[in-house]
């Protein structure tokens, strides 16, 4: 049997780098419900947590990496104001488009308002604090990161996210952000943004792979025609908040099937099931390889069965749980038992 898998395994990694070795065609586009496009894949750029807090670029690395990205054929970055990525992306941008590789049209540059600017006034400034950091004269998609308004001491305060929208919707009315969404909410509260809002979010980002398949709140996103994102698509590899999961590996046998028939990796048979679920994922990768590996999947499409059988994997198990801001009114998640210590206080407003 484990010899059986051995040469099952070595097939894999023969087709794969084959795969790899294949010029990467265009990422088609989606278009949301205010008529803009946006590419059907985007590049994750949060880089993690480490002993001294959230994880930075050093000499460079992060611009170079999303210079080659570009060439790969992206289009799509996904960044935060939390993620310290938004200056490095910004930068590949400007030189990608003075080598006229691309357009500014061509770049679709997502970015979030983090947690601690959620007063109505504040968000102006935390837009023209991420072009500033950016560079970039608009940025194409802002979300609410999440609904749960903090102090800058990451104490609670009691704003209420519907403050926070109308900040978002001034925003988009001056033209600084071409679209508005959020991320990190569950479906009464999108309900409430829709019903209270005067703009509407075009875009929800959550989390979503084979542990996660989040059915009920696609099914409802899509029913309003809001475009789902889906994070963390390898979920189930990552340890979060110093936690590592149970789940799936590359090496699952259902994965590795469906991979061997189509000549891919089980990795791109995952990206490939959140797209065939008209999710888009943004995978995250600093390896020059995987980056390739993650783009490669616009010549292939699951049958039925095959999204099927990936669904089956649920478990609604959670990588993203910030627990410690579980009493929080506008926590969006179930609440838990085992509630972790909180990794951002102390990084202050970003
Ligand atoms: N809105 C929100 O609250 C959140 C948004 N996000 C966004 O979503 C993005 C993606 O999610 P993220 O949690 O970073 O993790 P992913 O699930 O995208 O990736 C997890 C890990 O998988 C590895 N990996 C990537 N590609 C492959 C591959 N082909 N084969 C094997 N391993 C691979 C990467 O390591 P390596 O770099 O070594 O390749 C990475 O660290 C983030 O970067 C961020 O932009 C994420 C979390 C929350
Ligand atoms: O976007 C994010 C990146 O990951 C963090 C956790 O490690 C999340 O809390 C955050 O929402």
């Amino acid at each position: 049997m484990y010899r059986q898998y051995l040469s099952f395994f070595g097939k894999i990694q023969k087709l794969s780098s084959k795969c790899r070795m294949k010029s990467t065609a265009a990422v088609p586009k989606l278009t949301m419900s205010d008529g803009r496009e946006i590419p059907a894949l985007g590049l994750g750029t949060y880089l993690g947590f480490d002993k001294n807090g959230m994880v930075s670029s050093k000499d460079k690395q992060h611009r170079d990496l999303v210079l080659k990205a570009i060439d790969l054929g992206y289009r799509h970055f996904d960044t935060a104001s939390i993620y310290n990525t938004e200056d490095e992306i910004g930068e590949a941008v400007e030189m990608k488009i003075a080598e006229r590789v691309v357009t500014r049209e061509d770049v679709f540059v997502t970015t979030k308002l983090w947690n601690t600017q959620h007063k109505q006034e504040e968000v102006a400034s935390a837009v023209w604090d991420a072009l500033e950091k950016s560079g970039l004269d608009y940025i194409d998609l802002y979300l609410m990161h999440w609904p749960i308004g903090l102090n800058a001491d990451y104490s609670f305060s009691d704003v209420d996210f519907m403050e926070t929208w109308r900040g978002l919707e001034d925003v988009h009315k001056l033209g600084l952000v071409k679209s508005i969404g959020v991320s990190n909410f569950n479906k009464e509260q999108l309900q409430r943004l829709l019903e209270e809002g005067s703009v509407r979010p075009v875009v929800l980002q959550i989390e979503v792979h084979p542990q996660m398949i989040q059915e009920d709140l696609i099914s409802f996103a899509r029913s309003e025609d809001i475009t789902v994102m889906g994070y963390s698509p390898f979920g189930f590899l990552v340890e979060r908040f110093g936690k590592q999961f149970p789940g799936p590996k590359m090496d699952d046998p259902v994965l590795m099937e469906i991979a061997l028939k189509y000549g891919k990796t089980p990795a791109q048979v995952v990206l490939r099931w959140l797209v065939d679920r008209n999710v888009i994922p943004i995978p995250k990768t600093v390896n020059p390889k995987r980056l390739k590996e993650n783009i490669s999947i616009f010549d292939f499409k699951l049958e039925q069965d095959e999204i099927e059988k990936i669904n089956r994997f649920n478990s609604n198990k959670r990588y993203t749980e910030p627990s410690f801001w579980q009493t929080h009114p506008h926590y969006p998640f179930e609440q838990v038992k085992d509630i972790l210590p909180d990794p951002f206080k102390g990084l202050g407003t970003i």
